[in-house]
């Protein structure tokens, strides 16, 4: 049964089985209806056959008691002829009968023993009703109170006169059991097949249309997930039937689907990457056209104005090309040019000129010591100022730095060309007003002519420094001719500069010592190195002579250290041999002392020599001092914190301010020679030399004398407070082995 149950869902559909449930219910509807239509009639039947016996056996009873006769009581004969109507009614047609009088009181039953006793209590509204409708009432319900119901109908009775006088009681239930049997049990008989048959096909329905409704559901979810786009579970419906394949083939979908959506949401997960990175580098791009447009449109508005200013900076730039831009004179390269034309011009037409060289004296200090501001209004007056004394014709150029040239044209002769010269150095004598103050600047300027000394631009150039360079070694303010003899001694100069290439190297260098004594007791207080050179072609040269020329070709650094080191070298020598050489002084140069990083040189070398930075004496020059003062003071400090001592050399000669010498922190001051020379004969020179043993003692600094010669003037300096003397009158400057045995002889100070 339960197989079957199982096996007819699968082959049967939901709506066939729901229409065979309909025809079958409505087709036991409809037999049910007819049963039941026939049971209905056979009772309805019953019924007017039972009245219709009723009727008959009312006229029966009627008839059997007199025209005013009652029942209650009925007459004894009345009551045997109703009893013998009834019992042959009931051994006739076996009815069960019963009469009852107005009391409700039984008087006839075919039922002898219930004569005399009340009808049944449950009668009593049937009773009721049929007396007083007149007719007869059919009911079912029971004659003892312990049997069974039967089918009852109860009818009113009259006497001929037509007064009630009581009623009739009739079982029919024979008659309607009779008439009404086979229709019941059809009836029945359906009921029952239409029960079972129902109950089959509600249990057929929920076996097939539960799992169909719960796969129907199933499905329908996820179909509707499906359209939602919500995301597929499995529909899981086991079995082999339509909805098994159907759920399967949706699942497979549902996988494929998932599949490809997750494709398809990666691929447009991608795309919507790309898609925003495309943004981005468009923006990126929109941005940099943005800011590239910007900056083209810049420049192009840039290019317009410097298109404007095209000529205009041509004009600059041609003017900066030819001209100074600080003075507004011709420069170097216009110079040049026009040299050359005018030597040229010169030539052809046979006439003289000259070229001028003009250096401003003392402009290096003041530049250095007031500021290039300074410097550049001194070089502007220095142009104006020549350029108001020559004539328009005369051309004025500033070549670099404070040197200007000047050439000049048809000369009348050479006379003519020292009158110009002349009228130059006059106009640098008034003072310049910078400021407020007033600077005083002299003027060395140098003269060739052409084409008399030369004709050639660069040889000319060449005279006419050399001619300016001697009018300064001459004493500055002054002017000199180019001439043969210059020629000669420039020659030389090139030729020694020429030949101090190769000192070095090939060892033609070497130091003197001249030994300073004190000036107490004569005893040796230390040397001081100088430098010698011996050329293979040039012979004994004195410093006097190569070293301005070493120091202009730049030589002198290389040269100075290797005579710091060299000396330095020679005082732990003579240390090591047990002499005691004192203060060992080295001259150094200015070059060297503007020259970047040289106190690291001197600390250095000491380092290398060992020598004690206390036995060592640096001179310096006071013009080197004075060239840059505040420079000076610091290089000074900066030394003297080496342990170093410091000696102003050629005291008395640089014009040193007062107030510098305070701030000077040297050590040593030693008279120049020239104030020493005429000592005993020149008052002035006494007085000066004395000054300065009185100014250095005030500012406890030692002094040196030096240069001395004669007995007179070391008897005149004796009166003076001096500490040491040096000069010829006590050693010349020996070798070093010489001064081994210097150094132990003790010299004896000649009293004056
Ligand atoms: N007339 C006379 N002269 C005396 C007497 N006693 C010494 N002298 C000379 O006077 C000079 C003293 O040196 P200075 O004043 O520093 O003057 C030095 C110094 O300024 C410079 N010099 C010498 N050696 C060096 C050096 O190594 N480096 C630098 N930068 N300059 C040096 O050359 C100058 C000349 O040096 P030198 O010819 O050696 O000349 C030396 C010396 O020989 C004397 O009693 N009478």
């Amino acid at each position: 049964m339960f197989s079957l149950v199982r096996w007819l869902p699968q082959r049967v559909g939901t709506r066939l089985l729901a229409v065979v449930i309909f025809a079958i219910g409505a087709s036991l509807a409809l037999a049910l209806l007819a049963a039941w239509l026939v049971y209905r009639d056979a009772q309805n039947a019953s019924r007017v056959l039972a009245q219709q016996a009723a009727e008959n056996l009312v006229v029966q009873v009627a008839a059997q008691f007199g025209e005013d006769d009652d029942l209650d009581p009925p007459r004894p004969f009345e009551r045997y002829n109703l009893q013998r109507t009834l019992d042959y009614a009931h051994q006739a047609k076996g009815r069960d009968i019963r009469v009852f009088n107005l009391n409700e009181r039984i008087v006839v039953d075919t039922d002898h023993e219930d004569i005399g006793t009340p009808v049944p209590t449950a009668w009593h509204g049937y009773i009721s009703a049929a007396m007083r409708d007149g007719a007869p009432v059919f009911f079912s319900g029971r004659i003892a109170a312990a049997g069974d119901v039967r089918q009852l109908f109860i009818t009113p009775l009259h006497n001929r006169t037509g007064r009630l006088v009581g009623g009739l009681a009739m079982d029919y239930t024979h008659l309607a059991d009779e008439l009404t049997g086979t229709a019941r049990k059809t009836l029945l008989i359906l009921s029952a097949a239409g029960a079972f048959v129902l109950a089959l096909t509600l249990l057929f329905g929920l076996a097939t249309v539960r799992p169909i409704a719960l796969a129907v559901r199933r499905l329908h979810g996820a179909t509707r997930a499906l359209a939602a786009g919500r995301p597929l579970r499995p529909v899981a419906i086991e079995g082999h039937d339509e909805f098994a394949g159907l759920a399967r083939a949706f699942d497979d979908m549902s996988t494929q689907l998932t599949r490809s959506r997750m494709t398809l949401e990666e691929e447009v997960a991608e795309r919507r990457a790309a898609q925003i990175a495309l943004e981005e580098a468009n923006a990126r791009l929109e941005e940099r056209v943005t800011e590239r447009t910007a900056a083209l449109q810049s420049a192009n508005r840039q290019l317009e104005i410097e298109l404007a200013n095209g000529k205009e900076m041509a004009r600059q730039l041609e003017q900066l090309a030819r001209f100074d831009s600080l003075t507004g004179l011709p420069n170097r390269a216009m110079f040049l040019a026009c040299l050359d034309v005018a030597v040229k011009r010169a030539i052809r037409m046979g006439t003289l000129g000259a070229l001028m060289f003009i250096d401003l004296d003392r402009f290096k200090s003041i530049n250095d010591s007031l500021g290039h501001a300074t410097g550049d209004q001194v070089l502007r007056q220095a142009a104006q100022r020549l350029s108001g004394t020559l004539r328009s014709c005369d051309m004025v150029s500033r070549i670099g730095g404070d040197e200007f040239t000047v050439i000049l044209e048809e000369l009348g002769g050479e006379n003519a060309a020292r009158a110009v010269a002349g009228k130059v150095v006059a106009a640098f004598l008034a003072p310049f007003n910078i400021d407020g103050k007033e600077l005083f600047l002299s003027s060395s300027v140098g003269l060739a002519l052409f084409p008399k000394d030369s004709a050639e631009p660069g040889e000319l150039m060449k005279q006419a420094d050399f001619a300016m360079y001697e009018a300064k070694t001459g004493g500055r303010n002054r002017f000199a001719l180019h001439s043969e003899h210059m020629a000669q001694e420039a020659n030389q100069r090139l030729v020694m500069e020429t030949a101090l290439r190769h000192a070095m190297e090939r060892n033609e260098f070497y130091l003197a010592y001249q030994i300073r004594v004190s000036a107490t007791d004569g005893t040796p207080t230390g040397t001081e190195a100088l430098l010698r050179w011996r050329s293979p072609e040039l012979g004994d040269i004195t410093p006097a002579e190569f070293i301005p020329v070493a120091e202009h070709s730049g030589q002198i650094i290389e040269i100075g250290r290797w005579v710091l080191q060299q000396a330095c070298r020679q005082h732990s020598i003579w240390r090591a041999q047990g002499l005691q050489p004192g203060l060992m002084a080295v001259n150094i140069s200015v070059v060297q002392f503007r020259q970047a990083g040289f106190v690291e040189q001197v600390a250095a070398i000491l380092a290398e020599t060992g020598m004690k930075a206390h036995d060592l004496e640096l001179e310096l020059t006071e013009s080197m001092l004075m060239a840059n003062p505040e420079n000076a003071v610091m290089m000074m400090h900066a030394l003297r914190a080496l342990g170093v001592g410091l000696a102003i050399d050629d005291f008395g000669t640089g014009y040193s301010s007062l107030s510098y010498l305070k701030r000077f922190p040297a050590s040593r001051i030693k008279i120049d020679q020239s104030f020493v020379r005429d000592i005993d004969i020149n008052q002035e020179d006494a007085a000066i030399a004395a000054a300065i043993v009185a100014l250095a003692r005030s500012l406890n600094i030692e002094v040196t004398a030096e240069g001395i010669e004669t007995d007179e003037q070391l008897a005149h300096l004796n009166r003076l407070d001096c500490a040491d003397y040096q000069g010829y009158y006590f050693a010349q400057p020996l070798t070093a082995e010489d001064i081994r045995f210097a150094l132990d002889a003790t010299l004896v100070v000649q009293p004056g």
